[in-house]
């Protein structure tokens, strides 16, 4: 079984929907699970269990993911792959560097392989920089994230700004379309020199290359391609006994509704699209209420009164909107009080009879999933590539939507009432 610890809610539907497409059965865990892995449900080919690290204070996310790979090993991982985002999302004193630290020290792995290339996603790399589709990482609207605003492109200088092990390298685009066994045979030359390796992958082709070089690896690192390539390398190799069930769940058709706290130019332009087909919209101002309880009762009142289906309330705003929260609030205190806010609401639409959730931003989503006291699900049919529908066993059928994922009309699309869809 492959174990993932993924860094946010959303990375980890994004790499569980990856398995579930290479045939693998997928277990989905929000948060660590209260017992044992094993036994909870049918036996699994690719655990992934998320938590919300990726911007925690690194010592927590270090003891949080040190937590889930004892766990996993327990239920019986034979490797170990950490997920973050495909745009390295993260700071000099983020969590990427700390956490695979005290990952490799406990797995005892050689040089670890890693690269944030998601290719379906449109993130590619080559000699170690980081595109979005067609720009570097530095120049994509993610320079304006509102927690983790990425400044650089360049991935071992990112990763050496956090790691205790820098002198991190580039594996070579001409050594990974050389094949597996090339590959292979850098990392043997890098052993004890270097102790991350970032390898260039430009497509899919790319990455089954490294997969294939890494299968039997303790530990790998990456986004959802380098995963998704590591369970189609366990497919070839067969999956034992797996019945051949049915295709992946479709969504209820009943009522439907958006959270959006994702500031991302892709999300800005989803809400865009459901506010131009006149669904009802409503705004968090947190300048105007910066209490959680109070902007979730204003929210929820407002639900009360309108045509529901469909109806979306965000926080959402464009980067000089966002800043001018910022500036007041702060960073940390606006990010806060407009999750806690989510949460409360999500809690509100479930007792309200709402079937279909759809949760847009990674950190909104982490608080959504948690105040709905969500332990896991079932991994359904994907609403946009990466962008699975979650089953849990009680409440509404959930979408989390990673900021900068699905075309423009996906927020409108995936919470039609049944008579639009
Ligand atoms: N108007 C706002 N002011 C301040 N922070 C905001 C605002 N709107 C959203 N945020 C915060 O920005 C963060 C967005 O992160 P996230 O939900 O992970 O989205 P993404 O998937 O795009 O990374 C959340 O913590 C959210 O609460
Ligand atoms: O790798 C990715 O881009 C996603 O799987 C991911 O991590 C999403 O995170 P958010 O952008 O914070 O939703």
């Amino acid at each position: 079984m492959i174990g993932v610890i993924a860094d946010d809610v959303t990375g980890g539907t994004d790499a569980a929907a990856a398995f579930r497409r290479q045939g693998l059965r997928t277990l989905l865990c929000f948060g660590l699970p209260d017992g044992p892995v094993a036994g909870q449900g049918p036996a699994a080919d690719a655990v992934v269990v998320t938590l919300r690290t990726r911007t925690a204070p690194a010592a927590d996310a270090v003891r949080d993911s040190l937590a889930a790979a004892r766990h996993l090993t327990a239920a019986g991982a034979t490797q170990l792959y950490f997920k973050y985002c495909s745009t390295f999302d993260s700071t000099p004193h983020g969590n990427i560097g700390p956490v695979l630290d005290a990952l490799g020290d406990l797995t005892g792995a050689g040089p670890v392989v890693t690269t944030p290339a998601s290719p379906e996603h449109g993130r590619t790399q080559y000699r170690g920089h980081l595109f979005v589709h067609d720009q570097l990482l530095a120049e994509s609207p993610m320079r304006h994230h509102p927690l983790t605003p990425m400044t650089d492109s360049l991935l071992p200088r990112l990763m050496d700004a956090q790691t205790a092990c820098p002198g991190s390298v580039v594996l070579g685009h001409e050594t990974v379309v050389a094949g597996p066994e090339r590959i292979k045979a850098a990392l043997g030359q890098l052993a004890g020199r270097a102790r991350y390796v970032f390898a260039d992958a430009l497509d899919d082709g790319d990455l089954l290359r490294i997969a294939r070089a890494v299968a039997d690896a303790p530990l790998v690192a990456g986004a959802a391609g380098l995963a998704g390539a590591l369970g189609a390398v366990r497919a070839e190799r067969g999956l034992p006994g797996r019945p051949d069930g049915p295709g992946p769940v479709a969504p209820p058709r009943g009522r439907g509704a958006v959270l959006a706290g994702s500031c991302s130019r892709r999300t800005l332009e989803q809400i865009d699209a459901v506010r131009a087909a006149g669904r009802p919209v409503h705004l968090l101002d947190p300048l105007a209420e910066p209490d959680p309880d109070a902007l979730a009762d204003r929210a929820l009142r407002w639900y009360d009164t309108v045509d529901a289906a469909g109806a979306l309330i965000h926080a959402s705003r464009r980067p000089d909107e966002l800043r001018a929260v910022q500036e007041v609030l702060g960073v940390g205190r606006s990010a806060r009080i407009l999750e806690e806010a989510m949460g409360r609401i999500a809690v509100g639409l479930a007792a309200r009879g709402v079937e279909r959730l759809v949760v847009a931003g990674g950190e909104t989503s982490g608080a959504v999933v948690a105040a709905l006291g969500i332990g896991g699900g079932e991994v359904g049919a994907e609403a946009a590539r990466g962008v699975p529908w979650i089953h849990p066993a009680s409440g509404p059928a959930i979408l989390l939507k990673s900021g900068n994922f699905g075309d423009r009309e996906l927020l409108l699309t995936a919470s039609a009432a049944e008579a639009d869809a």
